[in-house]
C-alpha cells in the first residue's frame, strides 16, 4: 500500500462509494494513471443504504452477480389512511443489492482496468501547485503527500474534499435527510413491490420503505426533523397497527442509518484541476433520496471527461466543464422539479395525502405528475395553491 501512495498520478479520486469507483474504472479504462483513495478498512461497509437501484442494466454491469438480491417490479405507496396505490413503470423498476458486495465489485472492476486502490486511507488536506494538486493522505497513523493533474472528490454526503475547494460551503449546509433503517427477516411483503408510506406525522417531512431483498427485507424511514432521531420514529413506525400483521413474525438482523442529501445538486461542480461527484456534489433525487443511480451516471461522466483532459494535457475550469455540462443536461431539470415536488409534499397534512391517494387509486403505470395533479385539484380545489408553480 505504501508504494502506492508514494507514486505520482493523473487522477485521484477520493471515495470508493459507486461515484468514485465509476469515475476511477472509467478514467483507467481510457489508460489514465489512477488512485482511488478510501478511508474505511473495507470498502462498502458500514452499508448506509436501503439497496435499491433503478435502471441498473445501463452500466453494462453482469446482473447474475451475487451481489442481485431481488428484482423490483414495481411498488405501491400507501397513505396514512392504509390505502394502497400501485406504481409501476421504468421509475419503480430496479433492483435491491447487496452494497457490500456491490462496492466492492465496482472498486475491484475499476482495479482490473488499472486503478490503484489504498484503503484505510483518508485524504485530510489538498494543496494547489502549479501541475494540480498535492493531496495529503493519512494512511495508518503516517502522512503521504501524493501529486496529481486531476482530484475527483467522491467522498459522500459529508464531503470535506468539495468544502476545502470552496465548490461547498460549511456556512450552508445541505438539507439532509436522516434515516434509520432495519434489515429483517419474516416481513410480510407485497409480491415483489417496493411499499412507500407517505404518513406525515410519523416521518415528518420525509417517507418510510420496505424494500424486499432476497430472504429479508429492509424496513427503514427518512425524516427531517431534529426534534427527535429517526431510530424513534422508526421504532414508533414499527409498532403502527398497519405494519402488525406484515411484522409479526419479523426479526431485525442488522440496524443502518445515515444521512441524505435532498435539497438539491450544489450550483458549481467544477474549478481547475477538481470535480465533484455523487452525494458530495447534492446528486440525489430530492424525492426518495435515491443516489446510486445518480452518483454511478455522474460518476462515469467524470471518469470520462478527466480521461479527456488528460490526453489534452489540459486540466482547466474550461476543459472540465465538460463534466458539469453533461450531467446537468441530463439530470438538473429532473432533480429541481423533484426539489419542487418535494417541498409541496412537506406540506401536505395526512387528509391532503389520503385525497390524493383516492384521486390515484388507478394503477399508474408511467407517473405523469402533471395528469395526477389536475386529478387531485379537481377534487380538492383547496389543494390548488400548492401546486400552481407546477401547472403554470
Ligand atoms: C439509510 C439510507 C438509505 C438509502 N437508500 C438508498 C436506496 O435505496 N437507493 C439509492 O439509490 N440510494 C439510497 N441512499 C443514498 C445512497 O446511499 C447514496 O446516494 C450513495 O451511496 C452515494 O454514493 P457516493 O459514491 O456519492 O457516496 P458514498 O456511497 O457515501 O461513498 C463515499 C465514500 O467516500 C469515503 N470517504 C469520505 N471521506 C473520505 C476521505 N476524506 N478520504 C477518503 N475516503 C473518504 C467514504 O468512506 C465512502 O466510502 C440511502 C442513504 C441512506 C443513508
Amino acid at each position: 500500500m505504501r508504494w502506492i501512495l508514494k507514486d505520482e498520478y493523473d487522477v485521484v479520486v477520493v471515495g470508493a462509494g459507486p461515484a468514485g469507483s465509476m469515475a476511477s474504472y472509467y478514467a483507467s479504462k481510457n489508460g489514465v494513471k489512477t488512485l482511488l483513495v478510501e478511508k474505511s478498512q473495507e470498502i462498502g461497509e458500514p452499508v448506509r443504504c436501503a439497496e435499491a437501484i433503478p435502471k441498473l442494466e445501463e452500466f453494462n454491469i453482469p446482473l447474475s452477480e451475487e451481489f442481485v438480491r431481488s428484482y423490483i417490479k414495481g411498488g405501491y405507496l400507501i397513505a396514512p389512511n392504509g390505502k394502497k396505490v400501485e406504481i409501476r413503470g421504468s421509475k419503480t423498476e430496479g433492483y435491491v443489492v447487496e452494497r457490500k458486495i456491490f462496492d466492492k465489485y465496482l472498486a475491484i472492476r475499476s482495479a482490473k482496468v488499472g486503478t490503484k486502490i489504498a484503503v484505510k486511507s483518508r485524504v485530510v488536506d489538498l494543496y494547489p501547485y502549479k501541475d494540480g494538486f498535492k493531496v495529503k493522505v493519512i494512511h495508518l497513523g503516517e502522512e503521504y503527500t501524493v501529486k496529481t493533474k486531476i482530484v475527483i472528490a467522491a467522498d459522500g454526503m459529508e464531503s470535506s474534499v468539495a468544502e476545502m475547494v470552496g465548490l461547498r460551503c460549511k456556512k450552508n449546509p445541505m438539507e439532509v435527510c436522516s434515516c434509520a433503517e432495519y434489515e429483517m427477516t419474516g416481513v410480510k411483503l407485497l409480491d415483489k413491490h417496493m411499499m412507500e408510506f407517505y404518513f406525515g406525522d410519523l416521518s415528518p417531512k420525509g417517507y418510510a420503505w420496505i424494500f424486499p431483498k432476497g430472504d429479508t427485507a429492509n424496513v427503514g424511514l427518512g425524516v427531517i426533523d431534529k426534534s427527535k432521531k429517526a431510530i424513534d420514529y422508526l421504532n414508533e413506525f414499527l409498532e403502527h397497527p398497519i405494519l402488525e400483521d406484515r411484522l409479526k413474525d419479523a426479526t431485525p438482523v442488522e440496524f443502518k442509518c445515515g444521512g441524505v442529501p435532498v435539497g438539491g445538486p450544489i450550483e458549481r461542480t467544477v474549478d481547475d484541476n477538481i470535480m465533484v461527484v455523487g452525494d458530495a456534489a447534492g446528486q440525489v433525487s430530492p424525492l426518495t433520496g435515491g443516489g446510486i443511480y445518480l452518483a454511478m451516471s455522474c460518476g462515469s461522466i467524470a471518469g470520462e471527461v478527466a480521461s479527456k483532459a488528460v490526453k489534452k494535457e489540459d486540466y482547466s475550469k474550461e476543459t472540465l466543464m465538460e463534466y458539469e455540462r453533461r450531467w446537468k443536461k441530463k439530470f438538473y431539470n429532473t432533480l429541481m422539479t423533484e426539489l419542487k415536488y418535494k417541498n409541496i409534499l412537506q406540506k401536505l397534512n395526512e387528509e391532503d395525502l389520503n385525497i390524493i391517494a383516492e384521486v390515484i387509486d388507478d394503477k399508474l403505470e408511467d407517473i405523469d405528475v402533471k395528469k395526477i395533479i389536475f386529478k387531485v385539484i379537481k377534487k380538492a380545489p383547496s389543494l390548488l395553491k400548492y401546486f400552481k408553480d407546477i401547472i403554470g
